[in-house]
């Protein structure tokens, strides 16, 4: 369980980007967070894994007070950051992005288990990462994030810019990893597709957590448009 506990942090000492936010990621759950442009979704990942620190409240996964700990810490204990943009080197061939997050695994066996999961890195294993598609570059990043081994995977707007076709793709993969175990937070911008996969859902504005529960207490897209975020949509 991954638990962020009354957190404020700001980008600089003055302001709070996230004022008093708790949110929890139980073992094996998926947790949506949607919101407005601007709300402190990317701010809310980059809390959990630890890039930016609090200026109160409190982190902890697995029942250990994590606060503290530096970004490669978290990443020990488990828990995976694909950012926004994916967070790929894209100088590097794509062999040597998988086979940087192998873990301890053989080159050659993190390859294979790429190319297993998403057939096209067979073809463009030589090429830098920076000439893959948008798509691509995603699947790679998804990819990568699996072979870590984590217990939990934070994830920012995965599907944005991509074409639906590509997304059913990209989905298909991240709901393989929710099948094998795998806790996930995600960012998303689509709704729609969120309140189909995701056990539970956060909504926030303005640095808060405006609406906690089941997609089906969310309510229709009308209802959140209405009730959660139409202040807003007007501002
Ligand atoms: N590096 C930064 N330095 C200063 N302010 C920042 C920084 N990153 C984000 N902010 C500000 O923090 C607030 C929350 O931004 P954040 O990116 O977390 O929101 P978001 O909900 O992810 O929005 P979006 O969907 O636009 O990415 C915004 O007002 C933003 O301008």
């Amino acid at each position: 369980m991954l638990e962020l506990e009354n957190v404020t942090v700001g980008y600089t000492s003055a302001s709070k980007t996230l004022d008093g936010l708790s949110l929890s990621v139980p073992d094996g759950s998926v947790v949506a967070l949607l919101g407005p442009n601007g709300a402190g979704k990317t701010t809310t990942l980059r809390t959990a894994s630890r890039m930016i620190p609090l200026q109160s409240g409190r982190i902890t996964f697995e029942g250990k007070d994590v606060s503290k700990l530096a970004p490669h810490q978290m990443s020990k204990l488990g828990l995976c950051h694909v950012p926004e943009g994916r967070g790929i080197f894209p100088a590097l061939s794509v062999r040597d992005n998988i086979a940087l997050f192998g873990r301890g695994m053989p080159p050659s066996e993190a390859v294979d288990k790429a190319i297993d999961a998403f057939a096209f890195i067979e073809h463009r294993i030589d090429l830098p990462a920076g000439s893959l598609s948008g798509g691509e570059r995603q699947m790679l990043a998804l990819v990568r994030a699996w072979l870590t081994r984590p217990k939990i995977v934070l994830l920012d707007e995965v599907s944005m810019g991509l074409a639906p076709l590509i997304v059913d793709e990209v989905y298909a993969f991240i709901r393989r990893l929710a099948e094998e175990g795998i806790s996930l937070l995600m960012v998303e911008q689509y709704v729609d597709r969120v309140r189909r996969f995701a056990d539970h859902i956060y909504l926030m504005r303005s640095g808060e957590i405006r609406f906690s529960g089941t997609p089906h207490e969310l309510g229709s897209e009308e209802d959140i448009l209405g009730h959660y975020l139409g202040a807003a949509l007007q501002e």
